[in-house]
């Protein structure tokens, strides 16, 4: 199932990008990120004048700006990775795994959307917090991630970090997006999310993230090898839980969903994409983003139109910006769920799921 080179994630194999490709990626990766921590930062000091509709708008560029895009090419990735030709079959496998379990966590919505809600930011976590483990394994070349446990600490603590700490920062607004989600679909259920914004809650789960980033950067000192990659990280984990901390969270997640993690996963897509990787290593950024547009475009424009078709199916039509912004939430809930399993595929082809490596 797992390749032998699974620890160098098929170092070796031409299915491998060039180092400087890599290299590349990785530069990209950091600017973004720092461009959407600062820029995030710098627009916080200001925001206490800014109507909350305009902070909403990050969020809304996101729909056509790496966003949404970012997982438009899940049909491709894994027999890219795997250095196959993407077949007929492989796009029927994505799109029954799409329509499967999308369509039944569509339907959770519908029932239950308080428990849709929570899943949501579950499975928010689990993603975000895998697509990091990427970055600072590959990207940043931290192999002290190799093993089930620093790699989980660190998922929890990448994912947990943009998805927890609003909830102690800011819980005022984390229940007005919460409600405008829910109540999409039954406008008085969100009632039954209140007791995980009580102060004693916040500051059980305050402690709890703290504890599980004092937990897992201590774990990765001790087992780095080298400094850099494991100091890349610690600067990494406190920007974003100064970033969350302070940046109002639409705003926030405004910025980090589009130019943290979809950059990172575009950036690896580009990577398993033979094309996009030898432009990259030749400093043609330009021709590898190309490729991932024309990649991208079609089912950008699918998920534009689950879009439509929920917007046409909530049985409380959105009326204003807030509402209009929660049902993109949604639509990015029920595209996310197949997205997770297709990553987690493409972890496990570049030998990188974290239960399958041998070492630690
Ligand atoms: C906007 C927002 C929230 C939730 C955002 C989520 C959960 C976004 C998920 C996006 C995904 C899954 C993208 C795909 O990769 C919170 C945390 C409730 C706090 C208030 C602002
Ligand atoms: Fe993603």
């Amino acid at each position: 199932m797992v390749r032998s080179d699974s620890h160098s994630a098929g170092a070796g194999d031409d299915t491998e990008p060039t180092e400087s490709a890599r290299r590349r990626a990785a530069r990209a990766s950091y600017g973004f990120g720092a461009l959407a921590v600062l820029a995030g930062l710098a627009l916080s000091t200001l925001v206490d004048s800014v109507p909350l509709a305009y902070q909403y708008l990050p969020l809304a560029v996101s729909v056509l700006a790496f966003g949404l895009p970012h997982g438009a090419v899940d049909h491709l990735v894994v027999p890219r990775a795997a250095n196959r030709r993407p077949t007929a079959r492989s796009f029927a496998v994505v799109g029954g795994l799409y329509l499967v379990v999308g369509g039944a966590y569509a339907v959770v919505w519908f029932l239950a959307p308080v428990v849709a809600f929570v899943l949501f930011i579950l499975v928010t976590l689990l993603h975000w917090g895998q697509g990091d483990v990427y970055a600072v394994r590959v990207l940043t070349g931290g192999c002290y991630l190799e093993g089930l446990a620093p790699a989980s600490l660190t998922v929890l603590v990448r994912g947990g970090i943009p998805m927890l700490v609003p909830l102690v920062a800011f819980p005022g607004q984390y229940a007005v997006v919460a409600e405008s989600l829910v109540g999409l679909f039954d406008p008085g259920a969100a009632a039954a999310l209140e007791p995980i914004f009580q102060p004693t809650v916040r500051l059980g789960v305050a402690v709890g993230v703290g504890a599980l980033v004092v937990g897992s950067l201590s774990l990765s000192y001790r087992r780095a090898e080298t400094l850099e990659p494991w100091l890349a990280d610690v600067v990494e984990t406190l920007g974003l839980v100064g970033f969350f901390a302070v940046v109002p969270p639409i705003l926030a997640i405004g910025f980090y969903f589009p130019l943290w993690h979809s950059v990172r996963h575009i950036l690896r897509t580009m990577l398993v994409d033979d094309v996009a990787s030898e432009a990259l290593a030749a400093g043609n950024d330009r021709l590898a983003s190309w490729r991932f547009v024309r990649d991208a475009a079609p089912l950008t424009a699918g998920a534009l139109a689950v879009l439509g078709g929920l917007a046409v199916l909530v049985p409380y039509a959105p009326t204003n910006v807030p509402d209009v912004l929660a049902l993109y939430l949604v639509c990015l809930a029920v595209l996310t769920l197949p997205h997770v399993v297709v990553v987690t595929l493409l972890d496990r082809t570049q030998g990188l799921l974290v239960w399958s490596t041998t070492s630690g």
